[in-house]
Formats: structure tokens, sequence, C-alpha cells
């Protein structure tokens, strides 16, 4: 069996941050992590979005002798991770559809070589099933130079997560065939149930004296989050985003703010934002409802061509102007690191618990505050509970269909609550015992009496919904999800 040669204990991990990653100090919990990857253990990390996931693994590819290989679930976050990487010199690569012919034929003799050039290699789930990929990794390993699997977004394995995909499960062939080859996973978005799946199917419960877990809560204080009652009758979504955007507008034209800004360089109307909707329509009609409105919105989904979403993205990123708020689908999440995104609103309740955290978990990226709302109408409600229990006869195993069943329950339960922290309530579902020391980040904690007198006054009634679901008002197809807002990914 070929041993892998361990990093030696000398090594200055935090030279390589500095020199390499051009950062000035680990955050809380990274060099326990980092340094346990580094002893050779399977690592198991759960941490909240924007944590710093990705330099848990890719600090040690660094270090380590041989190759990293880092399974991901979407084009755009693979790309985006290994431009990055590049931009600080390391030699990082991705075999996907993306990629020229000769690129990739570039990257397989690399791999063939034995001993690749390649410190990190990301690829797809399916890639890692098909065989000529299989067969240059034994190549690899046999040479010793299989350094490390990482598998990000972890919670693609179990089949109780709310983005399943059958490809993550067959990744429990990386232990079978390379036993002593550490492997890493993490995730934003994990409860007990999925964390005890994952391990399972990947084999690393199996050793548990090689395992560490690191998981350091979901709770963001920075994110102010807050649920907006609406109904169809009465939509107040529009005029009321805009009024808020406009008042933040305001607050940056106030002398001293304005002063400041423009010592900065920054724009009154540089706010970074994301408006999520369910279908393509409703995100190209209502960016240009803000157009009309004079706010900087563009819209951004499934089926714009490569060129397009490029262009959208990197002119936002890059905070030009016209490009200050995304009204996106869920085409557009995973993997978006722009660290000054002031707000994130979901238009209309999401699938499930766990999308919306993890697109809230855009937002604040940089620390600083961010606010994080969702609209909440019984008739989406309906709809979108009439969505997923569609979906969940067509194309999902029954396990995978009860757990998105049970997470839509449990996020409507969440936007119908009223007398508990939304910092808590998120905490409590991702199964952790602590209460978030919240103080006023959001609407509960803010003004209780008045999120209870908008829940009475906003919501459409009861028995108005009864009547409207008897006479088939919220079919699936009024709304025309993009439901395959996913097919960013590489299927
Ligand atoms: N020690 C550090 N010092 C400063 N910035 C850091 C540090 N570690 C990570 N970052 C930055 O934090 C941002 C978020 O990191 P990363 O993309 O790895 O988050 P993540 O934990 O994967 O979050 P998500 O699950 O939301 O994608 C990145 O811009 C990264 O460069």
């Amino acid at each position: 069996m070929p041993t892998l040669s361990r990093t030696p204990s000398y090594v200055d991990i935090d030279f390589t941050l500095k020199g390499q990653f051009g950062k000035s100090s680990f955050r809380p919990q990274q060099r326990e992590i980092i340094n346990a990857a580094l002893g050779g253990k399977d690592i198991f990390v759960q941490a909240a979005t924007s944590f710093g996931k990705s330099l848990c693994f890719q600090l040690p590819a660094v270090i380590d002798n041989g190759i990293t290989i880092v399974v991901s679930p979407l084009l755009s976050l693979m790309m985006n991770q290994v431009e990055a990487l590049r931009a600080s010199s390391i030699n990082a690569n991705t075999l996907s559809s993306q990629i020229s012919p000769l690129e990739r034929d570039r990257i397989y003799k690399d791999l063939q070589s034995g001993h690749p050039r390649t410190r990190l290699l990301y690829v797809t789930p399916e890639l890692c099933s098909q065989l000529r990929f299989r067969d240059k990794l034994h190549v690899v390993y046999k040479q010793h130079e299989l350094a490390r699997i990482v598998v990000d977004e972890a919670h693609c394995i179990s089949e109780w997560g709310h983005d399943f995909r059958r490809d993550f499960k067959l990744l429990s062939w990386f232990r079978d065939a390379f036993p002593e080859v550490p492997i890493m996973c993490l995730t934003a978005t994990a409860n007990d149930q999925v964390r005890r799946d994952v391990l399972a199917t990947l084999g690393l419960n199996k050793t548990p004296d090689r395992l560490e877990i690191f998981a350091t809560g979901a709770f963001r204080p920075n994110l102010h989050i807050e649920v907006r009652f609406t109904k169809d009758e009465d939509d107040m979504r529009l005029s009321n985003f805009v009024a808020w955007l406009r008042s933040v507008y305001d607050r940056r034209r106030q002398e001293t703010r304005l002063s400041e800004l423009r010592e900065a360089g920054e724009r009154v109307e540089n706010v970074p934002g994301v408006i999520y909707t369910i279908s393509r329509d409703e995100c190209e009609s209502l960016a240009s409802q803000l157009r009309k409105e004079g706010i900087g919105a563009r819209h951004f989904h499934a089926k714009l061509s490569t060129k397009e979403k490029e262009e959208v993205l990197g002119n936002w990123v890059n905070n030009v102007p016209g490009y200050d708020v995304i009204v996106a689908t869920t085409a557009f999440g995973m993997g978006i690191d722009k660290n000054n995104v002031r707000f994130v609103v979901h238009w209309r309740i999401p699938k499930s618990f766990e999308g919306y955290y993890q697109e809230a978990g855009r937002a604040g990226r940089d620390g600083n505050a961010a606010y994080c709302f969702l609209y909440y109408s019984r008739e989406d409600m309906e709809r979108i509970t009439n969505f997923v229990s569609r979906d969940r006869s067509r194309d999902s195993t029954q396990k995978n269909g009860q757990a998105r069943v049970r997470s839509l329950h449990r996020l409507i339960e969440y936007c119908e609550t009223t007398n508990e922290c939304r910092h808590a309530a998120i905490t409590s579902y991702f199964g952790e015992k602590e209460r978030p020391a919240c103080e006023d980040a959001c609407d509960f904690h803010k003004d209780a009496q008045d999120l209870q007198q908008r829940y009475l006054r906003g919501l459409a009634s009861d028995e108005y919904i009864c009547t409207q679901r008897e006479l088939g008002d919220f079919q699936v197809g009024a709304l025309d999800y993009d439901e395959y807002a996913w097919d960013d990914y590489n299927h």
C-alpha cells in the first residue's frame, strides 16, 4: 500500500498564510482545522457561510506534497476558486465541461505523469465516476502523490440534505480505492442527520480515531434578519423594498457619510445586493421595474448565456454603476464571494430552509452589518408547497422527497413564528443547543410588538387561503418556477 509522505511538523503555516494567500491572521478555528489536515486526519467542517472554509483545504494543499482533488457541485464555484488561486500564483485547475479539449488533455497528461504539477484540481462528482479519471488517480496514488480528497458542499451527499445529488453518493469509492488518503468534507448547512449520513457514506465513521469534527455554528451576528408579510391582493413588495433602499441611499447622502464615501471613492448608490426570485420571468420583469425606479438592477438566471452571466457578475463584483442589484434565481448562489453585499432579499419563500440560509449568507461577508429580508405570503406558501410536492413525486428518492417537504415546512413555520428570535430559530434548525447572542439583529428583537402587528395585518386570512385552494388557485404553473435554475450544475 502506498503510504503518503506527510508534511514535517516545522512547517510555518502563518508564513504561507501571509506569503501565498495575502492574509494577515487566521480566523478562529482555521488554524486548528489546518493543523489537523496537515496531520493527516479525516476532517468534517461545519461552519457558517463566509467562515473561510476554502482556506482550510487550500492552505494544506499548498504545503503538502502531491495533489488535492476538490469535488464541488457547481461550475461557477469551481471557476471562481480556480481564478482566485491562480491570482495567488497557485497551480489550480478544473476538469469540467467549461475547459477546452486542449486544456483537458494537458491536465490528464499532468496526472498521467504520476507527479502532477497541479496542486488543486477541482472536479465534479460526475467525473469521479468515470474510468478514465479514476485510472489517472490510481497512477498518482501509486506515486504517493495523492495528498487529499476534499468534498465541498458535502451536504449534497446526503439524501436528507436539501441539495442531494446522486453522484455525490458514489464518492464512497475514494475510501475504498485509496484507504490511506485523508478526506475532508465541508458544509455550511447540515443538521445531525445529514452529518451522520455524510460520514457514513464516505466511510469516515469506520475509523473514528482518524476523524476530527469541527462545528463552529451557523450564527452570523452581522446579518439583520427579518420576515416581511404580504399578500397577493395588496402586494407591497416593490414599494416596500424601493422605500427601504431609498432610505439607505438617503442616509449615505448625509454630510458626514457622504464625505467618507467620497474619500473612499464610493458612489451613494453602491449598495450591492441580491434579490432572489423563483421564476425567470419575474427575475427579468422585476429588474426592469427597479430600473424604472432609478435603481441599477440586472437580472441573472440559468438561461443567460455564459457571456451574459460573466458580464453581469463581473460588473456587479466590480461595483460598476448600473449593476448594484442582482435580481436572480437560485442559479446565483453558492460560490459567490463578494464581500460587500449589503442585502439579500427573498422576494418569495424559497424551497428549503437550508437554501434560504445559504443564500442569505451571501450578505455581509466582510463582517459589517447586512440585511436579509424574506417577503412571505400565504399564497406563495401554497404555491411552493404544491411545487415541492410535485417535485417530490417526480425526481427525488423517497427519503430526499420527505426531507425536502420537511425542510419547507420548517421554513414556513419559521416565517409564521413571531415570538422567537430569528437567529435562535435558525441555529436550532441546524441542531445547535446554545442560544445565539442576537441582541437586536432580528425583527423579533428589534420590536416584537411591531412584528406581531405586521403579521396580523400583512397576511391573507386562513379562510381566504382555504377557499382559493379549493378553487385550484395555487396549482403549479401559476408562477413558472425556474425549476432548473440548478441547471448551472454540471449534469
Ligand atoms: N483568515 C482570513 N483572513 C481574511 N479573510 C479570509 C480568511 N479566511 C478566509 N477569508 C476570506 O473570507 C471569504 C469567505 O471565504 P470562503 O469563500 O472560503 O467562505 P466559506 O466558508 O466557503 O463560505 P460559504 O459557505 O458561504 O461559501 C473569502 O473572501 C476569503 O478570502
